[in-house]
C-alpha cells in the first residue's frame, strides 16, 4: 500500500458532493463520517485522512502542504490565489459568479458593489473600465442593495431562487464554478502514485465522464 493521502475536504454543500463522488469511485468513506463533528479523520479503508476544513482555507492547507491534496470550487481559487496545482474539474457543486442588481439600477459613477469575493469582484470591474468601492461581507450578500449599502453584488447563482425571493436581477454572469481538485506542488511529485490512482478513479465517474 502506498502513502497516506491528506485531504483537505470542504465542510458544507460541497463535502456531501464529494463524498458522493468518492464512494461512486469505489473509495471507501465509513457513513459515520458525514454526520461526525471531528475536523481529522482517518480513513484506513481507503489509505487516506480527511482534513475538514472551511471551504475558503482548503488552498491555504494544501498550499502549505499540510494536505497532501484538496476539493475546492472554482471561486474560491480564483479569490485565494494559492500556489496550488490544478488537477481536475469535477463536476460537481456546479454555479455561477454573477453581478447582481436592483431591477431599477441606474449606470452610475463610483459604484459600492458587496461581495464576499473582493479579489474577483475587483479584478472584474478593473478589466471593465468601472471605479467602484468592493465593500467585503461574509454571507447573506443579497441584503446589501435590499437595505442600501451598496448599488450591485458580486455573488454566486445556482437555482436563482435567492434573486427571485429578494427582487434582484443578474446582470451579467461572469464566470462559471464546479469544485476541483487541487494539489500540493511537492505532494504531487512525492505522492504522484497515489494522487493518479485517485485522479483516474475519479475521473471515470464524474459528471459528463464517459462510461465505460
Ligand atoms: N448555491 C450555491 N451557493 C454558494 N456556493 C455554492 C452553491 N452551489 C455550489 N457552491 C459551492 O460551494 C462552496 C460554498 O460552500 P458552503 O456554502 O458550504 O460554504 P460557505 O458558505 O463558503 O462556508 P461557511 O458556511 O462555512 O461560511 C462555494 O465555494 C461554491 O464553490
Ligand atoms: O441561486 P440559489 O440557488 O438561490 O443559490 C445562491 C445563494 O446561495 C449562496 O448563499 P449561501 O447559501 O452560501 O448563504 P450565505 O452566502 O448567506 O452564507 C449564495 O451566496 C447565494 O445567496
Amino acid at each position: 500500500m502506498g502513502e497516506v493521502l491528506k485531504v483537505a475536504m470542504p465542510k458544507g454543500r460541497i463535502y456531501k458532493k464529494a463524498s458522493q463522488l468518492f464512494r461512486e469511485a469505489g473509495i471507501f468513506i465509513p457513513d459515520d463520517v458525514d454526520d461526525s463533528r471531528r475536523l481529522v479523520i482517518p480513513i484506513p479503508e481507503a489509505n487516506m485522512e480527511f482534513i475538514m476544513a472551511k471551504p475558503v482555507d482548503v488552498p491555504t492547507y494544501v498550499e502549505y502542504g499540510v494536505a497532501d491534496i484538496g476539493i475546492v470550487g472554482k471561486d474560491v481559487l480564483l479569490e485565494e490565489n494559492r500556489d496550488v496545482y490544478e488537477l481536475l474539474d469535477l463536476g460537481i457543486a456546479r454555479c455561477r459568479m454573477s453581478v447582481i442588481a436592483l431591477p431599477d439600477w441606474k449606470p452610475g459613477i463610483h459604484l459600492r458593489v458587496a461581495t464576499k469575493y473582493p479579489n474577483v469582484a475587483t479584478r472584474y470591474f478593473r478589466e471593465q473600465g468601472e471605479q467602484v468601492e468592493v465593500i467585503k461581507l461574509n454571507g447573506s450578500i443579497e441584503l446589501a442593495p435590499l437595505i442600501g449599502l451598496a448599488d450591485r453584488i458580486v455573488d454566486m447563482v445556482e437555482t436563482g431562487q435567492t434573486l427571485k425571493d429578494n427582487g434582484l436581477v443578474e446582470r451579467e454572469s461572469i464566470f462559471g464554478i464546479t469544485s476541483r481538485l487541487i494539489a500540493n506542488r511537492v505532494s504531487y511529485r512525492m505522492k504522484n502514485n497515489e494522487i493518479q490512482e485517485l485522479c483516474d478513479r475519479l475521473e471515470k465517474v464524474m459528471p459528463g465522464a464517459v462510461k465505460s
